[in-house]
């Protein structure tokens, strides 16, 4: 197992891609603690899965935006798990939109869930490791958004581009601790950020047909990577991306 024992925090755990990494965590032998925000049946059914799994398990609903919730969350952790040793700042938001007709309230609340969430939740983690003394991994869902723009994601791309950004800083500000940074990119994963957008079948054929391994992602193909990058396998990764799409960042055409 990956994680044997290790404590692994995840933000926007209840959905998605961050659901996938929760269970994924237990599975590699971790006890969890999950941020969810106004989730509450779907949170409870994720501590169940990862007790059945043998694994203890922590919610703390929590706006990643508001920066006292990071931390209210690693201290809540701490408390019911005893440290922190690897943090996975997922949490995030795609209302699509129009770039000329952006709403402000759009565009400020996309940036201060993904990008200052992700900054004030890896802070507080980092601290916490750094107390401990022992280091810790720090991974962080960036996205393929973070090299290619988006029609209707102008307020979006940028934060993911900021979050890959922030893993390569922390990576060089964290190194001095023994804390590896590292980010993922997923390509397009279907999950209920992009239900509403792959609804449309001529949007969803267009994207599937953009990817050479011929599927759009699911959620546990980024948890698997999640957890290599967080376990000691990945020893000597930091301040790296994985793209992690089906190839479809490679083919131009
Ligand atoms: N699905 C995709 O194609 C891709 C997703 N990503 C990124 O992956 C991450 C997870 O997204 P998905 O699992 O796809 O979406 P999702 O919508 O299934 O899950 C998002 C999770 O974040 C939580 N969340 C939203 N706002 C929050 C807040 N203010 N505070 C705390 N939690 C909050 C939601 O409750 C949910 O659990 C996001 O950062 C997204 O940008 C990156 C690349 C591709
Ligand atoms: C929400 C989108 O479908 C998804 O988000 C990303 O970061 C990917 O690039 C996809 O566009």
């Amino acid at each position: 197992m990956l994680l044997e024992n290790k404590v692994v925090l995840i933000t926007g755990a209840s959905r998605g891609i961050g659901r996938a990494t929760a269970i994924e965590a237990a599975r590699q032998g971790a006890n969890v603690a999950i941020n969810t925000f106004r989730d509450d049946a779907v949170a409870a059914e994720v501590v169940a899965e990862i007790e059945a799994l043998g694994r203890k398990a922590v919610v703390f609903d929590a706006d990643v935006a508001q920066p006292d919730s990071a931390t209210g969350f690693v201290q809540a952790a701490v408390d019911a798990l005893g440290r922190v040793d690897v943090f996975v700042s997922n949490a995030g938001i795609c209302p699509f939109h129009a770039f000329l007709d952006m709403p402000v309230e759009t565009l400020r609340r996309t940036m201060e869930v993904n990008l200052h969430g992700a900054y004030f939740m890896v802070q507080a983690a980092a601290n916490q490791m750094v107390k401990q003394g022992d280091g810790g991994s720090i991974v962080a869902i960036s996205s393929i958004s973070a090299l290619v723009g988006g029609e209707m994601q102008t307020h979006y791309t940028p934060t993911k581009a900021g979050v890959h950004s922030l893993m390569q800083s922390c990576a060089v500000a964290l190194g001095r601790h023994g804390i590896r940074c590292n980010s993922v990119l997923p390509g397009t994963i279907a999950t209920d950020i992009n239900k509403d957008d792959l609804a449309d079948p001529a949007k969803r054929e267009y994207m599937e047909g953009r990817i050479p391994l011929g599927r759009l992602g699911r959620p546990e193909d980024i948890a698997s990577v999640v957890a290599f990058l967080a376990s000691d396998m990945a020893s000597y990764m930091s301040g790296s991306a994985l793209l992690v799409d089906g190839g479809a960042f490679a083919n131009f055409q």
